[in-house]
């Protein structure tokens, strides 16, 4: 059989399995495209010939490099770090950094691969990457996060440019992590230049970035519920993190009428009956980004509310649900819980947050699901917007920012629908987003030949 007969998914999957043991994250972002572009390129024989998705599922490289820092009692610390360069085709490589002990390369390659079709859905010019360390930021003093983000950069600074790789943040990167690796590249290089995304207002950061991709997620429910003539006002909702995307989600929610009723961490959820208000959520933003505190010491606060060591919200009877937290963090059984507790619609803050299986349950029951390469598309939107600024040497205001990702987030939603209304009413938007991101990026590896 010549290489570039068809091979069916089953025997595309043992490959990608083959190819990439143990990495069980990465092969199941594959598997989960796969299985809709599979259907979509079946009688499209310039795909399979130009092996378009066994490509995209390679990365373009992995880069892996020592991070060697020192703590604050003088021990020399030595960590791993990653960029993981998936899929340039579209754009320069873009995508988050993420300082978490459960990073490893699977874990950033399932990343960069995903990140590859939703930067490809926000129709600007971005392709794939992600990269990140297995540093614990928790505990650790500012000025010990400062020389590990500075010894992270004296590395990375030499595979990453405005034009070839521009990072932002994720996972335990924030605006202090973005200040303290883009003053290290720029002492490096000598050169001031949009290198990095999600950076301060002061130094080229863009207004509406820290809020864009919680907004976005619920702009992108908005997008659903409108399509079906319902509306987020007098919902209630479940979140889970209490991070960058779960606390602006939140605020989105509150500002919309709706009621969000629990956040977590990784220790448990908080659950308050009463409705978490803007005035609880900006304490959650400073006991978080400021005191680096639990969600636990919300109980202590706020009388009225709940806290459950060890456990996920998911049981909590809702109208929507956003997973905001992390990858895998809603599984079959909570999926089920979800659907019999009547949930109308789920919008993933997070980076693939459902497993596969939770994924199936919400596909059979048909409610609106928007996956998060389609859902949490609005940060990376925004840090597009933040290069183009930066490269014009211009800020354009909130407001104009602002109305930018309420359309982007539009857009992104009817690319879904073209993709994956079955015609019966009913849209599959992790099939549309799968096709209508794929496709952009395949028609321009076809026009660039064998590379
Ligand atoms: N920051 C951004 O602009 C974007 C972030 N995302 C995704 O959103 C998710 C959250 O990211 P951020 O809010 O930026 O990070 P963050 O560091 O601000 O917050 C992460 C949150 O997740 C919680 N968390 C981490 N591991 C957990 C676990 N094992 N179980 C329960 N909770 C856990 C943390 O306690 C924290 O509340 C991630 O999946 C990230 O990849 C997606 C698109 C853009
Ligand atoms: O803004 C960016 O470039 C990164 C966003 C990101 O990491 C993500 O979309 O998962």
């Amino acid at each position: 059989m010549a290489v570039t007969d068809h091979v069916d998914l089953d025997t595309f999957m043992a490959g990608v399995k083959k190819r990439n043991p143990g990495q069980t994250e990465f092969i199941q972002a594959v598997q989960e495209v796969a299985q809709d572009v599979y259907g979509f390129i079946d009688d499209k024989e310039e795909y399979h010939a130009a092996q378009i998705l066994r490509r995209i599922a390679e990365p373009d490289r992995v880069v892996s490099f020592r991070v060697c820092w020192e703590d604050d009692n003088h021990n020399i610390r030595v960590q791993r770090g990653w960029r993981v360069q998936n899929n340039n085709a579209i754009g320069p490589y873009k995508g988050g950094i993420r300082f978490h002990p459960s990073v490893t390369e699977s874990v950033l390659k399932f990343l960069a691969f995903e990140q590859t079709f939703k930067n490809s859905l926000t129709g600007l010019p971005m392709g794939g990457g992600k990269g990140g360390s297995n540093f614990n930021p928790r505990g650790k003093s500012d000025s010990e996060v400062m020389r590990f983000c500075q010894a992270f950069m004296t590395e990375l600074y030499r595979h990453i440019g405005p034009d070839t790789d521009v990072p932002a943040g994720d996972i335990g990167v924030g605006g202090r992590e973005i200040g303290y690796m883009f003053g290290q590249y720029k002492r490096i290089t000598n050169r001031w230049e949009g290198v990095l995304t999600g950076k301060a207002i002061e130094f080229g950061g863009s207004q509406m970035r820290p809020e864009a991709t919680g907004y976005g997620a619920v702009y992108f429910l908005q997008n659903m519920l409108k399509h079906k003539g319902e509306d987020v006002e007098g919902k209630t909702a479940v979140i889970s993190g209490s991070g960058n995307v779960a606390t602006h989600a939140a605020e989105k929610i509150t500002q919309l009428g709706g009621k969000v009723l629990t956040l977590s961490d990784s220790g448990g959820f908080i659950h308050d009956p009463d409705g978490i208000t803007q005035e609880k959520i900006d304490w959650i933003k400073h006991l978080k980004t400021v005191k680096r505190g639990r969600i636990s010491e919300y109980c202590d606060e706020f009388s009225g509310a709940s806290y459950h060591e060890g456990d996920r919200p998911w049981g909590v009877k809702c109208d929507l649900a956003l997973p905001c937290a992390t990858q895998n963090e809603l599984n079959e059984d909570e999926a089920k819980t979800l659907v019999e507790n009547g949930v109308q619609g789920v919008s993933e803050g997070a980076n693939m947050p459902t497993t596969l299986e939770g994924v199936h349950v919400f596909h059979d029951a048909k409610i609106m699901y928007g996956p998060g390469k389609a859902a949490n598309a609005g940060g990376v939107a925004v840090s597009g917007l933040e290069m183009s600024q930066n490269s014009e040497r211009i800020s354009w205001n909130q407001e104009r920012l602002g109305d930018m990702l309420t359309e982007l987030m539009e857009g992104i939603h009817d690319k879904c629908v073209e993709y994956g209304d079955d015609g019966t009413g009913h849209v599959d938007y992790v099939k549309g987003a799968n096709i209508a991101g794929f496709k952009k990026v395949a028609d321009a590896m076809l026009a660039f030949g064998v590379v």
